[in-house]
């Protein structure tokens, strides 16, 4: 029995071979091209999205010695967003990416018309551009006569999920999971249905939306012709759900952080959507039998990539590993502290306009100290939202410990200066492969193949857990410097 991952990022697009006792067997990766046409603008071409996931497939099956697959699960980078055709497949315009700003007016204009609490109270998410709903307006609005064609019904919007499962199946299929829904502004949680309020607010026709399913359930089976026979899609989940899923946090007060291009933490909240006083979004987990799993999340916009930023922009370093030995000769009498506001501040802060800055430069900073304060950026940062998350849900208080995953955790340094500056400990699992696991395992669930969720959670092993070994005294002072420096360049 074998069940294929198919996770498109918003980097590279992945496939990874799993047995159903969830080993992963073989895997292909393929990075495709950033679009950057204006400042603050972030494009992927559709061509690429959908031709490296099917060779990525092709190629991780091939890998694994072309093994009969029984059944496909989808995980993807979330709220980018694509229109296309019903008839002719052709999307009308390149997909419009999550880090994408071109909205920000637009949503400053919705909160100043004091439409925010009534998107927070639908939605459980924020006026920011981050999200699906003002980039389809957007796309409606700009494409020649793509509105008219829309409220016709010969358009269809998706999220990249979708947008597989469409190209997956020859068009056959035009639906989501409720963990991708739940990113585009347009779904009430609650009700676990679009919202025809928000539609209009947002100026979306309804006859665009793709209809959404658990997140383990009949997607649709494959084209016969792309892997020799039609396969079954049973499992689809956005990427932070499905690494949710894949470090067993099935639990209420159970929270995982990836820590990959960006940082997304979720905390589990059961059966209870609880809308935060702080700043955080509200979230679907996951959905089994028409019963959905809340979850609180915080999202980080910059976490590996202010790495990379010291790799390709500063070139500091050839490899991301570097800052580890770079870091470690850093002078302790410098108290650099860098603020990675690339592309503005996520949660908690949601500021769209605020850009990065670094504070406390002297004539000896180095690149050792850059590696040691964009590696502490990262544990900041987290601490902004696990403060955020202990005030809104009272279940993790000083004992919760925080289970990470994502390229960046590899990062002995950087996961140390986090439980330090946590106070609180943190568990990286054997296996960081937690997002297509996930996936695989939802798949591997629908297709009676994969045991169920407590069965699954068993199977999470630790690799380390790192302990605080700061004093409450220094990360006091500490945290307090990275809030006057987060105030600093908000107020810029
Ligand atoms: N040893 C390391 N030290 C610091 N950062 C690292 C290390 N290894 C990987 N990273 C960072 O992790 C990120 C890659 O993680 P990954 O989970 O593959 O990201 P994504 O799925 O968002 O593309 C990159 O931004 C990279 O800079
Ligand atoms: O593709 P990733 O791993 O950077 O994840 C992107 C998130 O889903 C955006 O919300």
């Amino acid at each position: 029995m074998t069940i294929l991952a198919m996770d498109q990022g918003t980097t590279s697009s992945r496939a990874l071979v799993f047995s159903d006792d969830l080993q992963v067997q073989a895997s292909a990766q393929q990075e495709f091209e950033q679009h950057f046409p204006r400042s603050g603008w972030v494009e992927h071409d559709a061509d690429d999205i959908w031709t490296t996931s099917a060779a990525t497939a092709r190629g991780a099956i091939e890998k694994a010695g072309n093994p009969r697959i029984d059944a496909i699960g989808i995980t993807n980078q979330r709220e980018t967003v694509l229109i296309w055709d019903r008839k002719t497949g052709k999307p009308i315009y390149r997909a419009i990416v999550w880090q994408d700003r071109r909205t920000a007016d637009l949503c400053d204009r919705l909160k100043d018309e004091g439409h925010e609490d009534a998107v927070r109270s639908v939605t459980g998410l924020l006026l920011d551009p981050y999200f699906s709903a003002t980039k389809i307006a957007w796309m409606l609005d700009k494409v020649e006569g793509a509105r008219a064609r829309a409220e016709a019904g010969e358009l269809a919007f998706g999220t990249v999920d979708c947008f597989l499962i469409w190209k997956l199946t020859g068009g056959r299929s035009h639906v989501t999971d409720a963990t991708n829904a739940s990113r585009t502004l347009l779904y009430d949680i609650r009700k676990g249905d679009w919202s025809d309020d928000m539609c209009r607010l947002f100026n979306v026709p309804r006859a665009i939306l793709p209809d959404v399913l658990d997140s383990a359930a009949e997607f649709g089976t494959t084209r016969a012709d792309l892997f020799g026979r039609e396969i079954p899609i049973l499992g689809v989940a956005g990427d932070q759900q499905a690494a949710t899923v894949g470090q067993a946090c099935f639990d209420p007060g159970m929270m995982k952080s990836t820590y990959g291009t960006g940082c997304f933490a979720l905390l589990n909240t059961g059966e209870q959507a609880v809308t935060s006083e702080n700043r955080l979004l509200t979230t679907i987990a996951y959905q089994l039998d028409g019963k959905p799993v809340y979850a609180l999340e915080g999202s980080i916009f910059i976490a590996g990539a202010v790495v990379q930023w010291l790799r390709d922009g500063l070139k500091l370093i050839r490899e991301a590993k570097e800052t580890q030995s770079l870091s470690e000769q850093a002078d302790d009498s410098q108290q650099i502290i860098m603020v990675p506001a690339f592309t503005g501040l996520g949660a908690p802060h949601w500021n769209p306009r605020a850009r990065g800055a670094v504070f406390g430069l002297t004539r000896n900073t180095g690149p050792a100290e850059f590696a040691r304060a964009a590696l502490e950026s990262v544990g900041f940062q987290t601490r902004d939202l696990w403060h955020a998350m202990a005030a809104d849900w009272r279940g993790t208080g000083d004992a919760a410990v925080l289970r990470v995953d994502g390229g960046m955790t590899a990062s002995e340094p950087a996961m140390q200066f986090l439980a330090d500056i946590l106070g609180a400990p943190v568990d990286r699992p054997v296996n960081t492969e937690t997002t297509a696991q996930g996936a695989a395992w939802l798949a591997g669930f629908r297709a009676d193949l994969c045991p169920g969720p407590q069965e699954y959670a068993k199977a999470w092993r630790l690799d380390r857990r790192f302990e605080p070994q700061m004093s409450g005294t220094e990360r006091d002072r500490r945290y307090s410097a990275w809030q006057r420096a987060v105030q600093a360049v908000m107020a810029v």
